[in-house]
């Protein structure tokens, strides 16, 4: 399994970094399978497991099952896990706890968090202080959805691309080992990019940077939500799905299925003795 300075040297010698979010044991396996660097247990996982419109209804609980599933899915790779929606806001003890049952019930390597205002910068130089390993999170920060008025390119002023490169610096300087940065012009990611040490992973932040995390879902065109414009679609498995299903309705309906191979039989002597006890 790579660690956390593997991902400082692959930035030293401009090896991208390759990340995915992955929910359930065969999403970890196969971006294990793939030779993923980090798999990212995202909240997303509200929005394309299960069917909500933010990552905000996603809880600690969810989390820590997600973690769980993927890392026996995936006991080979490096698992970075999303803290949720107001789990490290209230008190540095809470936030603790949450990190806990990620690491020790979901089996998570490392933590991320959402933001690079002075109080989270605080509570990452908390918890690195006390060996958690932390990704920052900074552009477009899908829990804050309702602050920012929507899913929206940050840092487009000069003044918004300004706090974006001292939040970025901020996160460096509290010990963060890596920072997502999400939604924001390539330009500026670039330059964030070259004032850090530390790697910087995009996602709709362009390539002059030092890895790319998508959405697994987005990545294999897996169910019908809106996908963003800065994800590839490698492939289109709900097509395949969709194609999978209506066959096997019409097969049913039309007798189809089952046939004799997907069908047990049972000895015709036993048959015979059960015909005749069943009559007499
Ligand atoms: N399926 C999925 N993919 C993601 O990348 C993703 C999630 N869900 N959920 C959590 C966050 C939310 N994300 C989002 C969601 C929507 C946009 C979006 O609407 N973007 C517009 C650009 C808006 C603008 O022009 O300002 C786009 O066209 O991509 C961006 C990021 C990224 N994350
Ligand atoms: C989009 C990535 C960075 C994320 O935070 C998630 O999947 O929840
Ligand atoms: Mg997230």
């Amino acid at each position: 399994m790579k660690s956390t300075a593997v991902f400082k040297q692959m930035k030293g010698r401009q090896e991208p970094i390759t990340m995915i979010t992955a929910y359930d044991a065969p999403g970890g396996k196969a971006a294990e399978k793939a030779g993923m660097d980090i798999i990212l247990v995202g909240d997303s996982a509200g929005m394309v497991v299960h069917g909500y419109d933010s990552t905000i209804p996603v809880t600690l609980d969810d989390m820590v099952m997600h973690a769980r599933a993927v890392r026996r899915g995936a006991p080979g790779t490096f698992i970075v896990v999303d803290l949720p929606f107001l789990t490290y806001h209230s008190s540095i003890e809470s936030t603790f706890t949450a990190v806990r049952r990620l690491m020790q019930e979901g089996g998570a390597q490392a933590v991320k968090l959402e933001g690079g205002d002075e109080a989270t910068t605080e509570t990452i130089a908390r918890l690195t202080a006390s060996g958690v390993p932390v990704t920052g999170h900074i552009g477009l920060t899908p829990q804050s959805v309702g602050v920012l008025g929507g899913y929206k390119v940050q840092g487009k002023t000069k003044e918004a691309a300004q706090r974006l490169m001292e939040e970025a610096q901020g996160l460096e300087q509290a010990g963060a080992f890596a920072l997502v940065l999400e939604c924001v012009p390539g330009e500026l990611a670039a330059r964030i990019a070259m004032h850090l040490s530390i790697p910087v992973i995009g996602i709709g932040a362009g390539a002059g940077i030092d890895g790319q995390v998508l959405v697994f879902h987005d990545a294999v065109g897996w169910g019908d939500n809106f996908v963003p414009s800065f994800a590839k679609q490698y492939t289109n498995v709900q097509t395949q799905i969709d194609e999978a299903l209506e066959n096997y309705v019409s097969d049913v309906k039309a007798r189809a299925f089952p046939e004799d191979r997907h069908t047990f039989s049972m000895d015709a002597s036993v048959l015979n003795d059960l015909g005749r006890g069943a009559s007499s």
